[in-house]
């Protein structure tokens, strides 16, 4: 008889086409087999009872900035990697700003993978950035296996990560079609936003309405239709990051429709916080681009049920308090929000829940989906060969969030408060559990 190293028994096992019940059975970090409705007929060295939880494909959030190398008082690998742990994420992508130096070339790569490697207790992944500085880096960058490049077509927030002209947007996609590789945007119009902003700032215009105000989503749409002309005219393959509305999402899927090669990601907040949030939180609920109005948000959310986004990352962007301190002008602060803890528990109570949304349909977007637009052949799914990257929930249990659960290293979030439905009980990477009752195992 085989011997395992571990047997998760009697799960409910949810994939993105179907829910089984059933058992996995895990040796050297890989699932080997998955027994549907008749128990496993092996034995192994640690067994997890599973009954009456169920068992998703560890969750891939493909957005996170964890500022390490350089900024770790903001985050770090360490706690960013534990946060993702507690929320049921597996892996992650790790964004090339934020962190010092910036992921923009080579060496720079090498610093924040050794740190990954020594600190994450989940997989890493790492974006590189396109900058006007860095076009004779990204073949560097991309033949030492970053996942694709991310550019911001207005202003990033930090000083040593420059947003892209169109000349550096031209050359770039150019470089990175050739190199077959994928280029993410964050798609505000410059000018727009800071005209609005300017505008309004000279006004002593600066509440939370006015900040929202200042970046519109016609901004979001300007700028999606002018790389979108760069895609078609390069070739160049494309990914939308949060997308904060669903007019934004209507524009990239008829470009999908013409042929673009193109994809789309929201975040949990777009979809679960409004402008009423940010005006009673402050800048502990600022971002860019900025939180919508209740509407928006059930729009964005027929669009996750048509299958019009492909992706959802949680856009993790966390400072220290003192940088999220509530004045009377919200203009200044860190746009950012803290939220790789939450991801699947939002999404499960908002949208499972709430709306109904598919189980199959949350580990679509969580997971089938990010693995096979980023080239990871071995995750994303529960199946025979495939990582043994597993959460663990129970569907049943509901939870308030406080504070002192957040594994941040700054502990601050604006789902503090919130009841959430499904709470994450269990998390496995490469077949060992990192996350279990509430805590961290070493
Ligand atoms: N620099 C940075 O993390 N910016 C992020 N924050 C945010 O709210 N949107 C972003 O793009
Ligand atoms: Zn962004």
């Amino acid at each position: 008889m085989t011997i395992y190293d571990l047997i998760i028994k009697n799960g409910t096992i949810v994939t993105a086409d179907s829910i089984v019940q059933g058992d996995i059975a895990i040796k050297g970090g890989k699932i080997m087999e998955v027994s549907v409705d008749k128990p496993l007929e092996a034995t192994a060295e640690k067994e997890i009872d599973a009954v009456g939880l169920h068992v998703f494909p560890g969750v891939i959030d493909s957005h996170v900035h964890f500022n390490e190398p350089g900024r770790t008082e903001w985050e770090g690998l360490e706690t960013g990697s534990r946060s993702l742990a507690a929320g049921g994420a597996t892996s992650f992508f790790d964004m090339p700003l934020n962190s010092t130096p910036p992921t923009i070339n080579k060496a720079n790569l090498e610093l924040k993978r050794s740190a990954a490697e020594e600190k994450s207790i989940v997989n890493p992944y790492y974006w590189g950035g396109l900058v006007p500085e860095n076009l004779d880096d990204l073949k560097d960058l991309h033949e030492n296996g970053v996942i694709g490049f991310k550019a911001f077509m207005s202003p990033s927030g930090i000083d040593d990560f420059h947003n892209v002209d169109d000349e550096t947007i031209y050359k770039g996609m150019r470089e990175i079609a050739s190199l077959g590789s994928l280029l993410a945007v964050h798609a505000e119009s410059t000018v727009m936003c800071e005209q609005l902003a300017e505008e309004r700032i000279g006004q002593g215009k600066v509440t939370a309405r006015d900040y929202v105000e200042s970046r519109p989503v016609i901004s979001e749409i300007e700028a999606v239709r002018r790389i979108l002309s760069y895609a078609e005219l390069t070739g160049c393959k494309l990914h939308i990051v949060h997308a904060s509305s669903r007019k934004v999402v209507e524009v990239i899927n008829d470009a999908k429709h013409r042929g673009v090669d193109i994809t789309v990601e929201t975040c949990p907040h777009y979809l679960s916080l409004t402008v009423k949030d940010l005006e009673e939180q402050g800048v502990i609920a600022k971002c860019a681009p900025p939180l919508r109005d209740q509407e928006e948000v059930d729009d964005l959310w027929t669009a996750v049920a048509n299958g019009e986004i492909d992706t959802i990352g949680s856009d993790h962007s966390p400072a220290p308090a003192s940088m999220k301190v509530i004045s009377d002008n919200i203009f200044d602060g860190w746009g950012g929000i803290s939220g790789a803890q939450s991801m699947l528990n939002i999404l499960l109570t908002e949208g499972h829940f709430k709306r109904n949304l598919p189980l199959e349909k949350i580990v679509e977007l969580t997971a089938t989906n990010p693995a096979k637009i980023f080239g990871l052949t071995t995750k994303g799914k529960i199946a025979a060969n495939y990582d043994a990257d597993l959460t663990l929930a129970d569907l049943n249990e509901s939870f308030e969030l406080k504070k002192e659960d957040l594994f941040y290293r700054h502990q601050h979030s604006p789902y503090v408060g919130m009841t959430f439905k499904g709470n994450v009980k269990t998390t496995i990477v490469g077949g060992k559990a990192v996350f279990e009752n509430g805590e961290i195992q070493e």
